[in-house]
């Protein structure tokens, strides 16, 4: 750099080879417009040449190690924020895990992988047991956790969801808005800009949304299932059943007349099972049997398990990258699973807006199934964006996960803990589904199953509510998150939580509490069917004309005959809480009870299969299971 002599200004020197277009004015140009263009492409060559040398030397000084700490204190300066930003829990809430302090907290985002279970244990016995809270660590991208005690359930699930919403808890823990590639709200949109339809405002931004006022239903998929899937169970049973005894054929792998032993991977068995059938209630009869597009449901299903994991791994800074790059499989699977099911979705539209319900059906009959009630549900409540096509297969998604994975761990562990444990409950079973089958008329003119029939598989539907209680998949399946903007306060113990909290219940703990269940760790196939058994034998017998008993009241009987009913798998409590519990608790468990009672019927008296030496471990990350996917089981077809 030199100085100009008449101006005084510092400039460029010109002997500078890459400064000496400074000097060079394009033709035409005003004296006054040439020299500043000439500055400025002075300066600008002048910044390129300096950016280059500096690049270059950055360069040279890039070492492995350099930018593997780089970007270790980046990650570490983001978990901070996401610290920063994370809600606050108050002190005289009791903790679990290393402690409050800087270090302490990334002790605790480590530890969370292995001693997560460990923790809960240790908070249930320590504070739950004593009717008190808890905070348990979580994940690094996520806030701690507050586990509330038994005897505050109905305080929790209580609260209206617009003050503690499961459907904002879900969203977070499976982070839906990558995972599950729809927006409602910017599909409607969409949809309504297209087909020239009154434009949908943008969301709100108040995480609360209550569907009778919102234009948009973000958790449609959710109530379509709750209406619709229990009423129209009892008329589906027959072509279930059917769906079920080929599905176990095929798994199992016998026919008539082959009675050689065969040994196959009981995971694979359950997960080859489980698809077809519950896609015969979401998918219909056809695309149920469509192995390309099941395989695809389940890929799916796998993907948002480890990118959830992922994504808990990861500061909330880094999730729009890290969830838009992980996701690319979730929108790739969705594409493949829409091209097989678009055309049958597409003409079911069209049936069904052609000859709409009148009440009592459509004048052109419509198969039941999760697509059917979709468009039913989406016409009577004028939804019309829910009809499209996309819209359809984008809401099936969250429904193929939160129905497959679920049951196929259910089915798997129950014959896992039937085979580790006293042979005489395989033939309590046999015994029972043969006895009922011959003893009820409807089903022995039929073959069929009836409603009533399953009803009275008491022994099998106790050993599957066992074995949901002994080999519980989760810690806590019940999570709520905190949505009213100033928070909740605690009515029994007085604590406040700001927005943002995340309050669970300790399925676990509460499954294996001595003081609820005797013998906590042993599973009793038979636990739920003795305690009706005795019920019904003591109703009978206050019931009886010869009047051997009694000197119970009607009401009294009647009680103990309610008791006895709520022993069933579908019965949900704050001391059972496999499949949820209050508003929320599962939909489809009415339909899994009656799949997994036809699955084990058809299974058991059909086949013989051998006891396994030793219950095999699961493993755990988190809070999530990797259950023994290896575990082998010898099968052989009976003699008819
Ligand atoms: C053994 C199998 C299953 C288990 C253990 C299970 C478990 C659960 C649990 C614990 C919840 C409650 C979550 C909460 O309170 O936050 C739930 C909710 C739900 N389940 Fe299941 N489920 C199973 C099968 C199914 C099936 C087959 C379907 C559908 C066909 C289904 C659809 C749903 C839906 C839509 C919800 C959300 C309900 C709501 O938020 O109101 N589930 N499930």
């Amino acid at each position: 750099m030199t100085t100009n002599a008449s101006t005084g200004h510092q400039v460029l020197a010109a002997s500078d080879p890459s400064m000496a277009s400074c000097f060079a004015s394009p033709p035409g140009a005003s004296p006054l417009s040439a020299g500043i263009s000439s500055i400025a492409v002075c300066i600008l060559n002048s910044l390129c040449a300096n950016l280059a040398e500096v690049l270059s030397s950055l360069a040279a000084r890039l070492t492995f190690t350099r930018i593997v700490t780089a970007f270790s204190a980046f990650l570490i300066a983001a978990f901070l924020a996401d610290c920063a930003l994370k809600p606050r829990y108050p002190r005289s809430l009791p903790r679990v895990g290393y402690g409050d302090s800087v270090l302490a907290t990334m002790r605790n985002w480590l530890g969370y992988v292995f001693y997560f279970n460990d923790w809960v244990d240790e908070g249930y016995n320590k504070f739950s047991k004593n009717d008190r809270a808890f905070v348990v660590p979580s994940a690094a991208s996520r806030p701690q956790e507050i586990v509330v005690p038994r005897n505050q359930t109905a305080w929790m699930l209580d609260l209206p969801d617009h003050v503690l919403s499961a459907h904002a808890a879900h969203g977070d823990v499976l982070y839906t808005e990558h995972n599950f590639v729809f927006d409602a709200h910017a599909h409607a949109r969409a949809y309504a800009a297209k087909h020239g339809l009154p434009p949908i405002p943008p969301r709100s931004g108040s995480e609360h949304h209550d569907h009778k006022h919102s234009v948009v239903d973000e958790d449609f998929h959710t109530r379509v299932v709750h209406r619709n899937l229990a009423r129209h169970l009892p008329g589906l049973l027959p072509a279930i059943e059917d769906e079920v005894v080929m599905a176990v054929d095929a798994a199992f792998g016998g026919v008539d007349g082959d009675d050689e032993w065969r040994t196959l991977k009981l995971w694979d068995a359950w997960l080859a099972m489980v698809p077809q059938i519950t896609n015969l209630l979401l998918v219909g009869p056809d695309a149920c049997r469509n192995q390309p597009l099941l395989s695809t449901f389940v890929k799916f299903a796998d993907t948002v398990v480890t990118n959830s994991f992922l994504l808990n791994m990861f500061p909330k800074l880094l999730h729009p990258l890290v969830g838009r790059l992980a996701s690319i499989p979730n929108r790739r699977l969705w594409r493949k699973a829409h091209s097989f099911i678009e055309p049958l979705i597409r003409e079911r539209v069209r049936v069904m807006t052609e000859s709409p319900s009148d009440g009592q059906g459509e004048k052109t009959p419509v198969n039941e199934d999760y697509i059917t009630w979709h468009i039913r549900m989406a016409l009577a409540e004028g939804r019309t964006a829910e009809l499209d096509p996309v819209a359809i297969s984008k809401r099936l998604l969250p429904i193929e996960f939160a129905a497959i994975h679920t049951t196929v761990l259910t089915g798997f562990f129950v014959i896992v803990d039937l085979l580790t444990s006293d042979p005489a409950y395989l033939e309590g079973i046999r015994e029972e589904v043969r006895s009922v089958r011959e003893s009820d008329p409807e089903v022995a003119a039929s073959g069929h199953w009836t409603k009533p029939a399953l009803a009275r598989l008491w022994r099998t539907d106790s050993a599957i509510r066992e074995s949901m209680r002994f080999s519980n998949f989760a810690t806590s399946l019940i999570k709520r998150k905190v949505i009213a903007p100033n928070g909740i306060t605690n009515s029994a113990e007085g604590w406040h939580v700001p927005y943002g909290g995340l309050l669970m219940l300790d399925l676990a703990g509460t499954h294996h509490d001595p003081d609820l269940y005797a013998k906590p760790d042993q599973y009793d196939a038979f636990r739920y069917a003795r305690q009706r058994e005795a019920y019904e034998a003591a109703a009978a017998a206050a019931a009886a004309p010869d009047g051997t008993e009694t000197n119970k009241a009607p009401e009294q009987i009647a009680a103990e005959a309610m008791r006895g009913l709520k022993l069933g798998m579908v019965t949900t409590s704050d001391s059972h809480m496999a499949f949820g519990h209050g508003r929320h608790a599962c939909p489809g468990r009415f339909f899994v009870a009656h799949e997994l009672k036809m699955i084990l019927a058809h299974f058991l008296t059909n086949y013989d299969i051998k006891p396994l030496e030793s219950k095999p471990k699961s493993l755990w990350i988190g809070q999530t299971i990797i259950p023994p996917l290896d575990v082998k089981v010898e099968v052989r077809r009976r003699k008819a």
